[in-house]
């Protein structure tokens, strides 16, 4: 895909974080409503830091495998923009909040370790306003590793492919590289621009974006 490649940081538990990446020109940041990750956030903390995000930034609330009333409260106590679910969610699951969503995928688990796999999985998610492709981790997300890219290929080729957010152990060092190799739509990251969980370094965070808008100047030169 040509034009610019989006960027969402995820995972934010502290104003001064937020405050750098919308600074740095961010176009999304995630908050995570799941409370065995270490970075997790209450409604209360995040109805705090929501106030350091200004208008045309979007704000991504993360569920794995919500009670549906949860995630009922976080709309309404937070307004997120997007949901993001990392679980098992079904797509009903997904869409009964009436709201748009992005549907997380962690390529490489069983059922998800084949081109034609990947593929068939996310068309069950025609709804989503993306899809987003992550690595295999038992804790469902933000570990910080990469995966296998190759597996990604009848994605990329597919007509009917939602847009595509490339995430799983992105980092300042390698995002240009898979820009270059699948062209995402979006980028995504965490541990990456961290010095340790939920804290995130602002000098990463320029260093990411500057990353991300290198390599897409040059595909559009
Ligand atoms: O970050 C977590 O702790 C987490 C826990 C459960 C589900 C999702 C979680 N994070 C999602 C993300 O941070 C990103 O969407 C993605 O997984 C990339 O993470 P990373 O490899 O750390 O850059």
């Amino acid at each position: 895909m040509s034009g610019r490649t989006r960027i969402k940081l995820c995972g934010f538990t502290r104003a001064e974080d937020i405050q750098a990446a919308v600074a740095a020109g961010v176009d999304a940041l995630g908050m995570i409503f799941f409370s065995k990750s270490q970075r997790a956030v209450t409604i209360a903390q995040a109805q705090a830091l929501r106030q350091q995000i200004p208008a045309f930034v979007d704000l991504v609330a993360l569920f794995v495998n919500p009670d549906p009333a949860y995630v009922q409260e976080v709309i309404e106590a937070v307004s997120p923009d997007l949901l993001q679910f990392h679980g098992n969610e079904s797509p009903q699951d997904c869409e009964r909040y009436g709201k748009r969503y992005i549907r997380a995928f962690r390529v490489g688990s069983p059922g998800l370790d084949t081109r034609e796999d990947v593929l068939a999985e996310c068309r069950e998610y025609a709804s989503a306003s993306a899809w987003l492709f992550d690595s295999h981790s038992a804790a469902y997300g933000g570990s910080g590793h990469g995966f296998d890219h190759s597996l990604l290929a009848s994605v990329v080729t597919a007509s009917d492919a939602r847009p595509m957010i490339l995430a799983g152990g992105l980092t300042p060092e390698n995002v240009g590289d898979g820009i270059r190799r699948l062209r995402p739509y979006a980028v995504d990251v965490s541990t990456g621009i961290e010095v340790s969980p939920g804290v995130k370094s602002p000098e990463k965070i320029d260093a990411f974006v500057r990353a991300v808008q290198i390599e897409t100047q040059k595909l559009n030169d």
